[in-house]
């Protein structure tokens, strides 16, 4: 089995599973990959490029990468991108990746982004980045094709890693493709992962030259909120939703734990306020496994029938100047 992933392979998030309800899938979410992510990508390229391309020419614009060493670690060279790149090649991506957490994450903000460049030595070891926001991303400037060097693959332990035993054969050897998925950093690739998993980077070896090193942009997708894309009042749009979050609320609070970010998107219809078209945006909800509930897969499907219900039978006010799309988070801590 070839342990790399290719964006084919790469779960989507099904629509409909269980007879019951209409949203859920499965599994929850783990990684999601875009290839040929952003069109100016190679301007970016060309800029870093062009800051190394003589190395005897010392202007003060070098100065700028930190050499992050954090002993058996983290062993990297970063700078914030912001400060990196022209404005108007910085707002491009900034405003690319914005645009992907609105329409894909429902998530609305995003992390300072950091440009780093990977040579000889440097790697992430394993680590979570729970506290950052709900996905981490990675987009990938590295010529990845021809490379000079091996590793740099992102690595994230794949989810049975995390229930071992419940899916343990001991008929069966075990190695590190059984246990990480490897992502490759190919050029243009938007690497989205729950970075709440265990991941690293692979360590690199074989070059030292910043312009054949691996070289990528990176940071974290946050704040999941709610927010309408329509005519509807958005005051109006709050109450009638209020009126249905509050008892949905207590019923989720009521099941057995959950962690993650599930967000739904619908269509309120301006004619008659009903909703329609409820959807689950992304799911990363896990249920917590020291909590002893023989069908760890039960509870998730209690939450999306309880979302489900509730958030189709909401009544808004009709809106004469036509339907309005609502996103909406539920993050469970
Ligand atoms: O560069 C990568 O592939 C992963 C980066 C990462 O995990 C981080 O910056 O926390
Ligand atoms: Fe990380």
């Amino acid at each position: 089995m070839n342990a790399a992933v290719r964006a084919a392979d790469v779960q989507q998030l099904s629509t409909s599973t269980t007879e019951e309800n209409c949203i859920g899938g499965k599994k929850p979410q783990q990684l999601l990959l875009t290839d040929d992510f952003l069109p100016s990508a190679p301007v970016l390229r060309d800029h870093f490029e062009s800051r190394f391309r003589d190395p005897l020419n010392t202007t003060s614009d070098r100065f700028v990468w930190d050499y992050w060493h954090v002993p058996n670690q983290y062993t990297l060279l970063r700078t914030p991108a912001d400060q990196f790149f022209p404005e108007d090649s910085y707002r491009e991506l900034e405003d690319a990746l914005l645009e992907y957490g609105e329409q894909r994450l429902g998530c609305r903000g995003i992390s300072p982004i950091w440009l780093s460049y990977y040579v000889d030595g440097c790697r992430q070891e394993l680590h979570a980045d729970s506290p950052h926001g709900p996905w981490a991303f990675v987009l990938s400037l590295t010529q990845w094709e021809g490379r000079s060097f091996s590793g740099g693959e992102t690595m994230i332990f794949q989810p049975h890693m995390l229930d071992f035993w419940s899916s343990f054969d001991p008929a069966k050897g075990f190695e590190l493709k059984d246990m990480v998925t490897l992502v490759e950093p190919r050029f243009n690739r938007l690497t989205v992962f729950d970075g709440r998993y265990p991941h690293g980077v692979r360590p690199v070896e074989g070059t030292r030259n910043p312009l054949c090193a691996r070289l990528v942009l990176h940071g974290w997708f946050t704040e999941p909120s709610p927010f309408f894309d329509g005519p509807l009042d958005e005051a109006a749009a709050t109450e009638a939703l209020d009126s249905v979050l509050s008892p949905l609320y207590e019923e989720l609070g009521e099941l057995r734990q959950c962690l993650g970010t599930l967000v739904v998107r619908f269509t309120v219809s301006g004619e008659t306020g009903q909703v329609s078209n409820l959807r689950l945006l992304t799911d990363t909800l896990v249920h917590v496994p020291s909590d002893p509930d023989p069908d760890r897969l039960s509870v998730r499907d209690k939450v999306f029938g309880a979302i489900d219900h509730d958030i189709s039978h909401a009544e808004f006010p009709p809106c004469q100047q036509g339907d309005t799309e609502i996103t909406l988070p539920f993050v469970f801590q």
